[in-house]
């Protein structure tokens, strides 16, 4: 700590031993500054400390609640730091009432009486509200002091200091708390070049914004995320950050639809008459606008200190361009370039209240966009307090094909394996490398060797196969070997896999299978009693994949039904020979040579799987092997309409019997 000191004459109104631990600092001329460091360690330093300030806003407090009170103090430091000292950076304002302990407030009383019989502004002066204190927070001690001095040469009635206990330079803690405390140096996309980006500002006219919001506002929100937001034209579903094309929403809203030709037409006509912004980028002066089709809308509503995490809006789903309205408020867009997921360059662009913000090319397809989780921005060296924003954004969903971009490695759509590359987008089966190479073909190659191994049957889920209803519709999503299909032959078996040599299987026992990804199954919404999947959510290798699945498992299952899911976990009984290393591993089987197919023996390309030695080849399979909870906590928060019956462990696995609810509104 390096206390500071002062001058100003003291007479306490506020007992610095109060807050906490603090250290004084003693009275080195007619004036004293308390050192004070809060006690439950919520406000970073280097800090500000302020107190006595009811005697400046007096005329203003009389009428106020303690809450408006509060954003009263918090609007003048912002404004009296702002407007008087230079090159600072307010890092966050806390407003605190302390309260105090009788004794102490007796004591302050009498206190106050003496120095209401002394002469008036000569001297010290007590706050009308005394138990007020506010914290600010900056960047580094040498602003903390700039502000103090300026503070006490215009308020010598105050109590100031400011406390340095930081261990962490500012440059650390800017990249540590780059969402929280941090408030950067902003400025206008004239200044700040991103090659894709321009910022039109008024485009939506006053009254517009008026109309607009008073409609968004009759509009059902989705609490989804920690913003409210509405989805138009087609749904967007964060957790597979995929369009959910089954599920129903709205059209695009008349009064956006009313403005699209016109941003179309403005933008098209600046780029023909060369418009500067347009000619020296590449990307806006060659963007088609005049074909653009806007279908799908996402309105995002941000309360002060709520914003949206750093991302590019998926390349597979969204075509180029994207559009963002900013309405009610101003706010600031945090843009980010990466490269292997490192930032190598930031830039913060003002996007004024009812601006238009044109997205195209590197802009949309490279640079991460995002709004802080903040209640203050900087904007050309002003502090400036959000407000509550509604944004529009528009975009355009991929209706064929894949995204082609040029920046592959940041290409979502490009990263992926799709198994269908020119269906449209909405019946690619995208099934990543790992779950090809290491799961499917695995599969494939094993299938003879792993029949022959797979008879027993695990005896809760036979018990609960038993206890079925008769002619009750099972689906089997992941059947392999068909082990569990005939073990209730009075009901009807709907069964599936993902592997055509262990379907084929099948077959010759006589079941009738087909062959699907469980993450896209061939069946209508709520067509079985009972839904089975056994042994097949460890092969899945990302989470996003594994809500997919489980959502999917949902969807074909009938209200009321129920699903029975066992998947491989981490934690092994004691007298298992297996232990997990990580929950991502490759399993290795072991195949005898004489289940290799011709043409599979030796293959010298394939250096994924290793060489034959001897009469035994070992396969890698991909595993998922789950934790204590991770699959209850899954199907809890990430989907919906759905009960967990019983949660347990059997046979190295955690196993969920889930019942879908009666009605599938939720
Ligand atoms: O609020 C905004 O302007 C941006 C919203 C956004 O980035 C998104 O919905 O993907
Ligand atoms: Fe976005």
């Amino acid at each position: 700590m390096h206390p500071t000191t002062a001058s100003s004459s003291e007479t306490s109104s506020f007992t610095p031993g109060d807050e906490s631990s603090s250290t004084t600092t003693p009275s080195t001329s007619s004036h004293s500054y308390y050192f004070v460091k809060p006690k439950d360690e919520t406000v970073p330093t280097p800090y500000l400390f302020i107190t006595n300030v009811g005697n400046v806003l007096k005329s203003e407090e009389e009428s106020k609640t303690g809450s408006e009170l509060h954003k009263l103090y918090e609007d003048w430091i912002i404004q009296e730091v702002s407007e008087n000292v230079e090159n600072v950076e307010v890092e966050t304002v806390m407003v605190r009432e302390q309260k105090l302990k009788r004794k102490k407030k007796e004591k302050l009383e009498r206190k106050k009486q003496e120095a209401s019989s002394s002469d008036d502004h000569d001297g010290p002066v007590h706050a009308s509200h005394p138990t007020i204190q506010i914290y600010v927070v900056f960047g580094d001690s040498e602003e903390a002091e700039r502000v103090k001095n300026y503070l006490n040469s215009k308020h010598p009635v105050f109590h100031v200091s400011y406390a340095d206990t930081a261990t962490e330079t500012k440059e650390q803690r800017k990249k540590k708390h780059i969402k929280g405390w941090n408030i950067e140096c902003t400025s206008s996309t004239e200044h700040v070049k991103i090659p894709g980006l321009l910022v039109i500002e008024n485009f939506i006219t006053e009254e517009e914004e008026e109309k607009i919001i008073k409609q968004v506002d009759q509009h059902e929100w989705v609490h989804e995320l920690q913003r409210r937001v509405q989805h138009y034209g087609f749904k967007f579903d964060y957790d597979i950050r995929s369009i959910d094309f089954n599920a129903n929403v709205d059209p695009i809203p008349e009064y956006v639809q009313n403005i699209i030709p016109r941003m179309k037409d403005l933008l098209n006509t600046k780029q023909q008459e060369k418009d500067p912004s347009f000619e020296n980028d590449e990307y806006l002066s060659s963007f088609d606008f005049a074909s653009y089709q806007a279908d799908q809308l996402t309105i995002n509503e941000y309360q002060p200190g709520q914003g949206i995490r750093p991302h590019i809006d998926v390349h597979g789903p969204f075509n180029d361009g994207l559009f963002l309205i900013s309405l009610l408020s101003s706010t600031v867009m945090y843009f980010s370039k990466c490269v292997n997921d490192e930032v190598i360059e930031k830039k913060y662009v003002d996007l004024p209240r009812r601006s238009l913000a044109v997205i195209v090319g590197e802009a949309r397809y490279l640079w991460r966009h995002a709004i802080m989780c903040r209640e203050l921005d900087r904007v050309n060296g002003k502090i400036r307090k959000r407000q509550r924003r509604v944004s529009l954004t528009i975009r355009s969903v991929r209706k064929s094909g894949s995204c082609k971009c040029k920046w592959v490695e940041v290409c979502d759509s490009q990263q992926q394996d799709y198994v269908a590359h020119n269906l449209p987008y909405s019946q690619q089966l995208s099934t990543t490398n790992l779950e090809l190479e290491f799961v499917q073909k695995t599969y494939n190659t094993i299938a003879s060797h792993w029949d022959n191994t797979r008879h027993y049957a695990w005896p809760k889920v036979a018990e609960f196969i038993k206890s079925l209803p008769d002619y009750s519709v099972v689906g089997d999503i992941g059947c392999g070997n068909g082990k569990y299909i005939g073990l209730n032959p009075k009901c009807i078996w709907i069964a599936t896999d993902r592997s055509e040599k262990l379907c084929e299987i099948c077959v010759q026992k006589g079941f009738d299978v087909t062959v699907s990804d469980a993450l896209n199954l061939p069946y209508k919404t709520n067509c079985f009693d009972a839904t089975l999947n056994i042994a097949v959510l460890h092969h899945i290798s990302s989470v996003a994949r594994r809500i997919r699945l489980l959502k999917e498992l949902v969807r074909v299952t009938k209200p009321n039904g129920l699903i029975l899911i066992y998947a491989w976990s981490f934690e092994q009984e004691q007298s298992s020979k297996r232990k997990f290393q990580s929950q991502d591993v490759f399993v290795p089987w072991k195949l005898q040579a004489k289940y290799l197919s011709h043409g599979e023996e030796q293959d010298d390309d394939n250096e994924s799987q290793p060489p034959i030695e001897d009469n035994e080849v070992t396969i890698k399979r991909y595993c998922h092997v789950y934790k204590q909870g991770e699959l209850d906590e899954l199907l809890l928060t990430k989907v919906k309409g759905v009960d967990i019956v019983d949660s347990y462990f059997d046979t190295g696995n955690w196993c969920l019997l889930v019942r879908k609810h009666k009605s599938d509104s939720a």
